[in-house]
């Protein structure tokens, strides 16, 4: 990761598993201790960006692609990003793992039976009725992460483990390295500028 960059945080799990609930809390956590964030969550940029997509693999692919690019520009201002998609396929996100500066995998792990059951939207009916094709653990595939950087479980722990979980780990992995970074880099300009040489030449003269 690039020093300046924010991390991306890609939440990714079946329709209705919770990857938005869950987003949705984080930054709410993030903007009240005053970190830049920014929430992508997939149904509003398909709306916005992605009329025409559909649910093939390539138009999936496409997607993630311009989720990706936006997600880029806004990391590079040391935003951290949370964006919440589907995304489906390891080839996907072996793809955000090597063009995604910062890039966070979050798999929001609930078994097919309960994003069922919570059928938060109706289309799990929908798509059993054969009304969509092509749906996301119904009648299309979702290849569950093997190596994520994090694992959420809605099914078995509450919105707030599992928020908690993630803000340590970005305390853990993340805002320790950055700030190791900014003293390294204040040391650096101390050094520069001749300020060091003039600490050490007043413990000489001690
Ligand atoms: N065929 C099919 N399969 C899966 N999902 C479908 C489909 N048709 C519509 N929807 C709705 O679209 C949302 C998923 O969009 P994404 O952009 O996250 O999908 S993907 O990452 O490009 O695969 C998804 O939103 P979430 O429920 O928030 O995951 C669904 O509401
Ligand atoms: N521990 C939990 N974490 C997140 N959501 C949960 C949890 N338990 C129940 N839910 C419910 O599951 C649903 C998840 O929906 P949503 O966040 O829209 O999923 P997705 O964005 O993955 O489609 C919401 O109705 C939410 O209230």
């Amino acid at each position: 990761m690039e020093s300046s960059s924010g991390s991306v945080l890609w939440f990714t799990g079946l329709s209705g598993s919770g990857k938005t609930t869950t987003a949705q809390q984080v930054y709410a956590r993030l903007k009240e201790i005053g970190r830049p964030v920014e929430l992508l969550d997939g149904d509003a940029v398909r709306a916005a960006i992605g009329r025409g997509l559909g649910f093939s693999r390539s138009d999936r692919l496409e997607n993630i692609q311009r989720i990706a690019y936006i997600a880029n520009l806004l990391s590079g201002h040391g935003i951290t990003v949370l964006v919440s998609a589907i995304t489906p396929y390891k080839e996907m996100r072996d793809y955000l793992r090597s063009h995604v500066n910062g890039y966070v995998e979050v798999y929001v792990s609930c078994s097919l039976e309960q994003c069922e059951a919570r059928d938060v939207k109706g289309l799990y009916a929908k798509a059993r009725r054969q009304e969509i094709p092509q749906f996301t653990g119904i009648s299309d595939a979702y290849e569950i992460p093997e190596q994520p950087d994090l694992t959420i479980d809605t099914e078995k722990r509450s919105l707030e483990a599992n928020t908690e979980q993630i803000l340590e780990w970005l305390r853990r992995n993340r805002w320790k390295a950055e700030a190791w970074t900014v003293q390294s880099a204040i040391a650096a300009g101390r050094e520069q500028s001749g300020e060091g040489k003039a600490i050490e030449e007043v413990r000489n003269i001690r």
